[in-house]
């Protein structure tokens, strides 16, 4: 990765990253398996059905009112670290690699990269995707702290100990009214920060810039990274976390996971320190448990961020 043009590393909205570490391959095969979980009947998928004001599992938004549009999507939402968080009654097991990667696979994998056999057994194959992309996540947010001249550890440490990390696995099916509806309302996301795997061929997200939006091309092999809610308040508004949506698709179905590196949700997170001055004046509360607070938000529509703005 290359972070040596910090100044310009300050203003990111979204930025696509290629040498993350994982190989296309790989994305390929974690995009695969949300295919084939996506692919099977519904009465297969709804073994991992949401439960009522459960954020975890397989189905759509939490309805709280019947004025709701819902979004034209399906999604699989799980945490991913730690594992002692793992709840696998929501973890499919058909397709059966979505916990274990072949054998072969691996295998292949690691002889490519001319690496010794040492373990055999197969590796459960999100939480490769989860090491490497909470790895990512922390050098990411290291790079943001340097490029604003603080110590590296800055924004790790506000996020306290247990920081967790949420899949969100979604796929839009084709849609024959795209202009009534979307794939996603638009929204910021309340993490720290977002590691987004797009679909390989099929664009639909959409970033807002002033009054205009724009389309996030898809970048071979890249990752997505999105700067969250949870950055903007530590950085005190330094980092934006941008307004998105998923457009549908009369043509085309799209999937897509995103990964959310989210901070410890009992530590009381707060602009830092040294962020703060006459110029900069503090913009944001102390906050606890945003993500709570965010899905009461995010569902009637509204920027959970009203919520910690000064
Ligand atoms: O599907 C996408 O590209 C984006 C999804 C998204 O914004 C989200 O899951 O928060
Ligand atoms: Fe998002």
């Amino acid at each position: 990765m290359d972070f040596s043009h910090g100044a310009a590393f300050r203003f990111l909205v979204f930025k696509q990253v290629v040498n993350h570490g994982m190989s296309a391959e790989f994305l390929d095969e974690v995009r695969r398996l949300a295919k084939q979980f996506f692919d099977l009947p519904m009465e297969e998928k709804s073994k991992y059905s949401r439960e009522e004001n459960e954020i975890e599992g397989y189905g759509n938004d939490m309805i709280l009112s019947n004025q709701q549009i819902l979004d034209w999507t399906d999604r699989l939402y799980l945490t991913v670290y730690p594992k002692e968080s793992h709840r696998f009654k929501y973890w499919p097991t058909n397709p059966e690699r979505f916990r274990y990667f072949s054998q072969t696979f691996t295998i292949f994998r690691r002889i490519c990269r001319n690496e010794l056999i040492r373990d055999e057994h197969c590796r459960e194959v999100l939480h490769e995707y989860t090491a490497n992309v909470k790895l990512l996540s922390e050098k990411i947010l290291k790079a943001m702290a340097i490029s604003l001249d603080l110590n590296e550890d800055s924004f790790i440490k506000q996020y306290g100990e247990e920081v967790k990390l949420d899949a969100r696995f979604n796929f839009y099916p084709r849609c024959r009214n795209p202009d009534l509806v979307l794939g996603v309302k638009p929204h910021a996301d309340g993490s720290a920060i977002t590691i987004l795997l797009q679909d390989e061929e099929v664009e639909g997200l959409q970033f807002l810039n002033g009054n205009e939006w724009f389309n996030a091309p898809i970048v071979p092999g890249a990752l997505l990274v999105n700067v969250g809610d949870q950055a903007e308040i530590t950085s005190n508004g330094i980092f934006k976390s941008p307004v998105h949506r998923v457009l549908t698709n009369s043509e085309r179905e799209r999937i897509s996971l995103a990964v959310f590196y989210l901070p410890d949700s009992e530590k009381e997170i707060e602009p830092l320190e040294k962020l703060i001055d006459e110029t900069r004046p503090r913009l944001y509360k102390s906050v606890k448990n945003f993500v709570g607070l965010y899905f009461q938000y995010y569902q009637q529509g509204q920027r959970p961020m009203e919520a910690a703005r000064i």
